[in-house]
């Protein structure tokens, strides 16, 4: 993990403290996962698409323009009814050179080399420092055996050139994505578009985040692909998918369901009511989670047609579970837990060490710079509740640590968050949005 940042202090926020039982009711934005894996299915279909309500945040305005920079034409516009915003996306013929800053967006640096393979000439992937910590190795690996021409360091990261050939063969290839399930995502995504469409074998011991590997599935069957996969009767840690022409749809982007996070556990920790609109009855997101963990850890939550009410019992209980499939909630369970009425045991999410940060590292020195009394373990964290005071909470640029820090800031007096700018990877208008759900004006930039 990188030291807390030596260099000259970014901006403080004071995260507001909740003089009462919180009562709001929020609109999430998009959600990152739905809008970049369908911006990549919409660029590679054979006729134009629309995406209506995409996610405008820093992951991904970067995949629209990396897209763009290949060729792609991303409008924005209307929905074809006239109603909200949306992105027309025009499939073109894809071109290098061209450069991909990839920032620190998984979905970003893991989804588009399979793409670069696949234009004529070379593409050029550069992004965060953090970027080139990441694992890619699955892809670059993968893709080398399917046929693409790759320069990299040598070390299975951040920086490279895919020297695309404008066509890939495809075919058979086995990966350890115990890493990251997005290598298999990265995979099977742009899989229609390769001559003889791939079979992806996972051969590691574990295999994190099914859920988002769900959502590539049906992502890409909603788009026409035929994929057999191990959950409707294929074979065990294989995907196969066909090579075919893609369709192009129009899809409304569901909220981003790991975004609502903060605000439903600021319904649990304040005792108060959380209503987050338009939460889908049916989704392949791992926020869907969040209805049983934080039932379980207090409180209660009704889906209507308005959308998901959380109502928080006024107690919260630790809990004892295994996010393997849900990592990304981790750093707001985490929050929670560190003001539960007894011990949590987070287990089953190892990788999170290689995320935007090392999130374990990250939440144990954070939390514990508040008083708090967290140890890692071989795969999780163990959290057990102190009374906490105030301090520096610092992100690590990481929007899951700076939403967790002010999930802790509602319950505890005098938290600044270090670098609450850092939310715009997926959330950009978070300070906003947490300053309208308590009732107060929006105090970001007061120190900036
Ligand atoms: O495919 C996706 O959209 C994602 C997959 C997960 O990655 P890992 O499997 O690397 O954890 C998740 O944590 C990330 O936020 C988004
Ligand atoms: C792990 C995450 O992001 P990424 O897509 O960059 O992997 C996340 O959003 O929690």
């Amino acid at each position: 993990m990188t030291e807390a940042p030596a260099h000259p202090a970014p901006a403080l926020w004071p995260a507001p403290y909740a003089t009462g039982a919180v009562e709001a009711t929020v609109t999430v934005p998009g959600s990152k996962s739905v809008t970049n894996r369908a911006l990549v299915l919409a660029a590679l279909a054979a006729e134009p698409g629309w995406l209506r309500r995409p996610l405008r945040s820093r992951d991904s305005l970067l995949m629209a323009e990396a897209l763009r920079s290949l060729g792609v034409g991303i409008e924005e516009g209307v929905g074809p009814d006239g109603e909200g915003e949306a992105w027309r996306v025009i499939p073109a013929g894809l071109h290098g050179p061209a450069t991909v800053d990839v920032g620190n967006a998984g979905t970003v640096m893991r989804f588009l080399p399979p793409v670069a393979a696949l234009a004529d000439g070379p593409v050029r992937f550069d992004g965060d420092p953090r970027s080139y910590e990441r694992p890619l190795h699955g892809v670059i690996d993968a893709l080398r055996t399917l046929g693409a021409r790759i320069d990299d360091d040598g070390r299975g990261a951040l920086p490279l050139t895919v020297h695309g050939g404008g066509a890939l063969d495809g075919g058979s290839v086995e990966i350890d994505a115990s890493a990251s399930s997005q290598f298999v995502s990265a995979l099977l995504l742009s899989a229609p578009r390769f001559n003889q469409g791939v079979e992806v074998r996972h051969v590691g011991s574990r295999l994190p985040s099914m859920p988002h590997i769900r959502m590539t599935v049906d992502m890409l069957r909603a788009v026409g692909a035929q994929v057999d996969e191990p959950e409707t009767g294929g074979e065990p840690n294989v995907w196969r998918v066909t090579s075919s022409a893609l369709l192009g749809r129009d899809l409304v982007v569901e909220p981003d369901l790991s975004n609502a996070q903060p605000f439903l556990a600021a319904a649990l920790i304040t005792g108060g009511r959380v209503t987050v609109r338009d939460w889908p009855e049916r989704t392949t997101q791992p926020g869907d989670a969040l209805r049983r963990i934080f039932t379980e850890m207090g409180g209660a939550c009704e889906l209507t047609d308005l959308g998901l009410t959380f109502t928080g019992s006024g107690r919260i209980h630790g809990i004892d579970v295994d996010l393997s499939e849900v990592g990304e909630l981790t750093p707001g369970i985490a929050a929670v837990a560190a003001l539960a009425d007894s011990p949590s045991t987070l287990r089953g999410v190892a990788h999170l060490r290689l995320h935007e940060t090392d999130r374990l590292a990250a939440l144990t020195r954070e939390i514990n710079g508040l008083g708090g009394d967290v140890t890692e373990t071989e795969d999780g964290l163990h959290i057990r509740p102190r009374t906490l005071h105030g301090g520096t909470f610092h992100t690590y640029d990481d929007h899951r640590m700076a939403t967790a820090g002010s999930i802790i800031g509602l319950a505890v007096k005098g938290v600044d968050i270090e670098n609450v700018a850092t939310t715009a990877k997926t959330l950009p208008d978070f300070p906003a949005m947490w300053a309208a759900m308590l009732g107060l004006p929006d105090t970001t930039g007061a120190d900036s």
